[in-house]
């Protein structure tokens, strides 16, 4: 029997109390955790730390195959792990792409041995990415990885046949697709959002409407054929209006944020610097204040990392030569606790909603996001609201560097993080026996 007692610590921010965690569950929480602590016990002492359900990244790139220079399983799963995270979906765009069941179980078995989170990969829509015909749908849901999200993300699924056929595959197994919303013809050659920052640098816009046209189509289809759908990265405060709209309507559609639509606008473009190059990309001022409005109160459902490591190269460059996408395991938390908590807008549990039950709901992770309660899967982490600190891409775990908030102190640090039970993350640093 393996069991630790965490004394002290704030579940969800309220009042203190003692977490017994034994053999891989919860088994007592509360006043009377101490009492019934076995006497080898493991003692952490975790007084004035927030205690939260562990995080379900929901849209995360590994890279693993294919794109190691850039990330691994082992590196990606890690960096989640000292961000708080206990269950990660591994996107697609992988080289070869998770389209079968071989390499979507190949994805499975390589986070196993790493250990850090569950990872859960997700298997692509299309062949190949390639928008043209369906993947091997249903092997990837029969196979031991027993895919639920699907996805082209960093591609769109255009061809409105391809995706209703998609939406209405996955019903057979309870799958749901996760739109990358972006109108390709729309979109050509584009560089930053289009208004009147793309004309002054003389880069080339990337209108709101690419983004809200697919969104908006994408939810008919999902009521046409009775399907669920996800809408990955809003950026837009009309893609907002469009989510409000079909949820009001009563059709099954989520919607998730990244930390960087919360947070950073256009404005960074100024710099040319491809760091602030993402997909889709940095928006207005008023777009943040929609999106933070919508996570608020409830209209976004999750948000999710959209973690886009890229090498030196692909970064260090000039800006339309730049690869599109952001570093974001280690800063997510720490951002939303800037941007939603401390100005009051969410509480700890709206945190804990977003980032861990929501998530691991849509994904339908079913050992995840249960929150903190004796019974429930021990995955879980402590958070030291207290502690401020200047973002160091050279220190952080992630392989790549490419992250956006270098040199930007933000509240927040992940103290340690357990997984079904077991420490993965102690004073802030991995447990490298995991
Ligand atoms: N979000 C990003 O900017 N990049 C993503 C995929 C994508 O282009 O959406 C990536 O895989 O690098």
């Amino acid at each position: 029997m393996t069991a630790h007692l965490i004394t002290g610590a704030r579940p969800y921010g309220e009042d203190t109390a003692d977490i017994l965690i034994i053999d891989g569950a919860i088994a007592a929480i509360g006043p009377d955790a101490a009492a019934q602590a076995p006497a080898g016990a493991t003692r952490h002492d975790a007084t004035g730390l927030v205690a939260l359900p562990g995080l379900v990244d929901i849209h995360t790139h590994l890279r693993e195959p294919g794109g190691e220079d850039a990330e691994t399983v082992f590196t990606g799963t890690r960096a989640a792990a000292v961000g708080g995270y206990t269950a990660v979906f591994a996107m697609a765009n992988t080289n070869p792409v998770q389209d079968n069941a071989g390499v979507v179980e190949q994805v499975l078995r390589l986070g196993r041995e790493a250990g850090w989170v569950d990872v859960h990969p997700v298997g692509a829509v299309s062949a190949g990415l390639e928008g043209e015909h369906l993947s091997e749908m249903g092997a990837m849901a029969a196979s031991e990885a027993q895919v639920r999200v699907f996805s082209d993300d960093g591609k769109c699924v255009a061809d409105p046949v391809l995706m209703r056929r998609a939406l209405e595959y996955v019903k057979a197994f309870d799958g749901v697709i996760a739109q990358h919303s972006q109108d390709p013809r729309l979109t050509e050659g584009s560089q930053m959002h289009e208004g009147a920052l793309s004309a002054e640098l003389g880069l080339r816009g990337w209108p709101a409407v690419a983004e809200e046209s697919i969104i908006a189509r994408d939810a008919l289809l999902a009521e046409h054929v009775g399907s669920r759908l996800h809408v990955c990265h809003l950026s837009t405060a009309g893609s907002v209006d469009i989510i409000r709209w079909a949820k009001a309507r009563g059709i099954n559609v989520t919607a998730e944020v990244t930390p960087h639509h919360l947070l950073l606008t256009d404005e960074k473009a100024r710099t040319y610097s491809p760091l602030y190059k993402v997909n889709p990309p940095l928006r207005t001022a008023e777009d943040v204040e929609a999106l933070r409005e919508a996570l608020a109160d409830g209209t976004i459902d999750v948000v999710g990392t959209d973690h886009a490591p890229h090498p030196v190269e692909d970064k260090d460059c000039e800006w339309a030569a730049g690869a599109f996408g952001m570093t974001g395991l280690e800063t997510a938390l720490p951002i939303i606790i800037a941007t939603m908590v401390e100005p009051g807008r969410m509480t700890w549990r709206d945190v804990a909603r977003v980032l861990s039950t929501a998530p691991a709901l849509i994904g339908r992770a079913e050992n995840q996001g249960q929150g903190l309660a004796a019974g429930a899967p021990a995955n879980l982490c402590l958070v030291d609201p207290s502690v401020r600190r200047v973002v160091d891409p050279a220190a952080q775990w992630t392989r790549s560097a490419n992250s956006p908030y270098a040199g930007m102190e933000l509240p927040g640090q992940v103290i340690a993080t357990f997984l079904h039970g077991r420490p993965t993350v102690l004073d802030g640093r991995p447990v490298e026996a995991a």
